[in-house]
């Protein structure tokens, strides 16, 4: 049962004390929520009502035998130890001369069961007097927590960075908080009880916060819209630059309003850094726009999860891509490179310039150099690849027409004499490992000095050409016709032996004396009949087989066929008897 506070000095003046009030007060004492005791002059009990009893746990054994005197009742509890360690003796002498001494009291006692009692006592007039006795272990309970509350509330306002303030309904500030005067550049004199939300603001207006114009007037108009109580929310540059953001709300008991809490927060650096990520992106923005890059995400499946700049090298807008596997934008056909690449990613590895050919929505190959490392959450757990791609696609063309250029005669764009030197080694390693003669022609146009004189050089280039197509026309695919020098040729024959070679020269030698070359101005056509002299080597099984050494066997074999009359073909070991 929870008791109401009720206090001595209103009930006193309703007592007297004649026997025949007694009755009718004990019983008006049993419908009192608090324990009530009444004392006569000779410091007996007159009333002690249960709730009394109950509070204080005085048996009834106490009241069996007519009333007690307060000193029993002292003794009773001295020696059942309610008021603490000591002489039962000493405790009651000093409680009775307490008690003597005849005057108002209020003091509060805990009991050994954990009660919390108020006891208030008034002397009566003709001696004796009243006790009320309140059970305050919830209330104390109560004013204990809420001032352990307001403690944390205190704490965490205090480590709050944003000003905080609350202001009542009179705009009188009941609270704020240390930041509040921080953010705010208050003068600490302000910084006191009882300080009002109008001194602020003239504060403020006076020093200029408030921007040009008459300070009385901008506290007027804020006053007024603070009467408003009105929620808000909004941002104030401070004159030296600080930008505040400041939210208001109204606080409400029971639908009314008692106050307005406002907060301010600094957000000057969020905004700088809101400015730096911006202009952070802007210069990806622009360095990607203006170079042939485009950045790409994937999630753990090889799927797209983002990618920009992707447009302008794959023609696929970023939504086309999202979601869809990598895989399916690249080119069927993939190099070496790009296989390395494919199998870092399967590996979880970063690479580093690796080559990957994609296929441009509109059909085109594009090659690009790419550039990714595997991502990982916090947990560690992988969740995909996030890389830089450069368009390498003109690159790649410069690259692969520069190898052309160093490998190709550009007359005749036939192999020239580097590429013939590099593909004989390779021949030379496939002929030794397949027990295979590799057999070489030299081929020289005869009397080619005369068709210059006659006809001028650029015919004889055009004769060139004209025998290096026929040279290209009578040989296989795997056969290499090569322009070594001058008019000079040199045809490589993987897996060829002399009678394959003589067959494939003679072959070669009929082939362009059967087709004489149209010589034609505006003044004259003439046909002229051009012809070769071939010299042939053949390399020997199990042998080993050397450029320089096959190369003079052939030029001899060709000395002698210029040397024999030329348009034949010759080889220094005697052609095979077919
Ligand atoms: N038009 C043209 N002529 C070239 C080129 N390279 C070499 N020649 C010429 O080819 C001629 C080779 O002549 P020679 O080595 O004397 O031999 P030839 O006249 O063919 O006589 P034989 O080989 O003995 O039948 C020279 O006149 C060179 O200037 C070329 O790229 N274009």
């Amino acid at each position: 049962m929870t008791s109401f506070p009720i206090f001595a000095n209103d009930l006193a003046p309703l007592l007297t004390l004649d026997a025949s009030s007694l009755p009718s007060l004990a019983l008006m004492a049993e419908h009192l929520p608090c324990g009530l005791t009444v004392i006569n002059d000779t410091m007996h009990v007159l009333i002690c009502n249960q709730r009394c009893r109950q509070l204080l746990g005085l048996p009834s054994t106490l009241f069996e035998t007519g009333p007690p005197s307060f000193e029993q009742i002292i003794r009773f509890n001295a020696e059942r130890g309610e008021y603490g360690e000591g002489d039962p003796d000493r405790i009651v002498a000093e409680w009775v001369q307490l008690a003597n001494e005849h005057r108002p009291h209020v003091f509060e006692r805990s009991r050994p069961n954990g009660i919390r009692l108020e006891i208030r006592g008034i002397p009566l007039t003709g001696g004796g007097f009243v006790s009320i006795y309140n059970d305050i272990t919830q209330r104390n309970q109560a004013i204990e927590d809420s001032k352990r509350y307001a403690a944390y509330l205190r704490t965490v306002i205090e480590s709050l960075p944003q000003g905080i303030s609350v202001i009542d309904e009179h705009l009188n500030m009941v609270l704020w908080n240390k930041a509040f005067f921080e953010v705010l550049a208050l003068p600490e004199s302000l910084d006191r009880p009882g300080v009002t939300f109008e001194e602020l603001l003239w504060v403020n207006a006076n020093r200029g916060e408030y921007g040009p114009g008459d300070p009385a007037a901008q506290v007027a108009q804020r006053i007024s819209l603070a009467m408003q109580f009105q929620p808000h929310k909004f941002n104030r540059t401070r004159p030296d630059g600080t930008e505040l953001e400041i939210v208001g709300k109204p606080m409400d008991v029971d639908g009314q309003v008692v106050g307005f809490i406002s907060t301010y927060t600094d957000i000057t650096p969020y905004k700088r850094a809101e400015a730096a990520v911006r202009h952070a992106n802007a210069l990806m923005e622009d360095a990607i726009s203006y170079s042939p890059t485009y950045i790409w995400e994937l999630d753990a499946d090889g799927c797209f999860v983002f990618i920009k700049g992707g447009e302008k090298i794959l023609g696929y807008q970023a939504e086309e891509m999202i979601g869809n596997p990598l895989s399916s934008f690249l080119a069927p056909e993939q190099g070496i490179e790009s296989n390395a690449v494919l199998s870092d990613m399967k590996r979880r590895r970063a690479y580093k310039n690796g080559e990957l050919r994609y296929q441009r929505k509109d059909g085109g190959i594009v090659w690009v150099s790419s550039n990714g490392h595997p991502l990982y959450d916090d947990m560690d757990k992988f969740i995909g690849f996030r890389g830089v791609d450069v368009d390498i696609t003109e690159l790649t063309q410069a690259r692969s027409e520069l190898e052309r250029m160093a490998w190709e005669d550009p007359l005749t764009h036939l192999a020239n004499r580097y590429r013939l030197l590099d593909r004989f080694e390779l021949e030379v390693d496939r002929a030794h490992r397949n027990r295979n003669h590799l057999s070489l022609l030299v081929a020289d146009i005869d009397h080619f000095k005369s068709i210059n004189d006659r006809f001028g050089h650029l015919f004889g280039d055009h004769c060139l050409r004209m025998v290096a197509e026929k040279l290209q026309q009578s040989v296989r695919a795997v056969d290499l016709v090569s322009r070594f020098g001058g008019e000079e040729f040199v045809v490589l024959l993987p897996d060829t032996n002399l009678a394959g070679a003589f067959k494939v020269a003679e072959h070669i030698r009929q082939a362009i004396e059967n087709n004489p070359i149209k010589h034609q101005t505006p003044q004259s056509s003439e046909t002229l009949k051009v012809t070769i002299s071939i010299g042939i080597a053949t390399s020997l099984l199990d042998q080993p087989i050397q450029f320089d050494d096959l190369m003079g066997e052939a030029d001899e074999g060709l000395y002698q066929a210029k040397r024999q009359g030329r348009n034949r073909v010759i080889s220094l070991v005697p052609p095979p008897t077919t």
